[in-house]
């Protein structure tokens, strides 16, 4: 198997190339797990936001979450993670159905109504662990704004070439994508 070199946040990871198209293969990044890949980031991507004021941290599950919860220690915060089903111990959920520009898939998000209680009106920061279309930060948007929040940052360690051009977002390090090998 090929592999990429990812050097991020003072760390070296060897990351498997997966084709995901006859035409192109992504780095897999899976930083869930990694514990001190996940602590490193959220020490870089703490200190590249800034002293930004924030109320809360969000993020879609699930591979953001202990990333977002690393950061949320570090700035004495709460977050709130967007559910992709809702659960049946979920009190009066709210349930938006988007669609991605670039697929025709709808997906579902749901955010718990006392997560929405919590973020109405607050300032939040969503958490992501690698932006590459934008789609999956364009919907939680699209819930965010549903839910009364103010999303007034984006942050995640990697960006990956050839999709999102990074406007708007805080990041540590670019991934690329390569031509699948026939
Ligand atoms: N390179 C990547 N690795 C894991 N998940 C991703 N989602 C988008 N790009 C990804």
């Amino acid at each position: 198997m090929d592999f990429y070199e990812l050097h991020l946040a003072g760390l070296v990871r060897r990351l498997p190339k997966v084709a995901i198209s006859k035409n192109l293969s992504i780095a897999s990044f899976v930083m869930m797990g990694d514990t001190e890949l996940v602590e490193r980031c959220a020490e870089k991507l703490t200190e590249r936001l800034g002293d930004i004021s924030l109320d809360a941290l969000v993020c879609p599950e699930a591979k953001a979450i202990p990333l977002t919860h690393a950061m949320a220690r570090i700035m004495k915060l709460n977050y709130v993670v967007i559910r992709k089903s809702v659960k049946g111990y979920m009190v009066g959920p709210l349930v938006e159905t988007v669609r991605s520009i670039t697929t025709t898939e709808e997906q579902t998000l749901v955010m718990d109504g006392s997560d929405v209680a919590k973020i109405r009106g607050r300032k939040v920061c969503l958490v992501d662990d690698v932006v590459s279309t934008g789609a999956s930060l364009r919907s939680a948007r699209q819930i965010l704004d549903r839910a009364g929040a103010i999303t007034v940052a984006q942050a995640a360690p990697l960006l990956e070439e050839g999709g999102h051009d990074g406007e708007g977002v805080t990041f540590l390090e670019t991934l690329p994508v390569f031509p699948t090998e026939k």
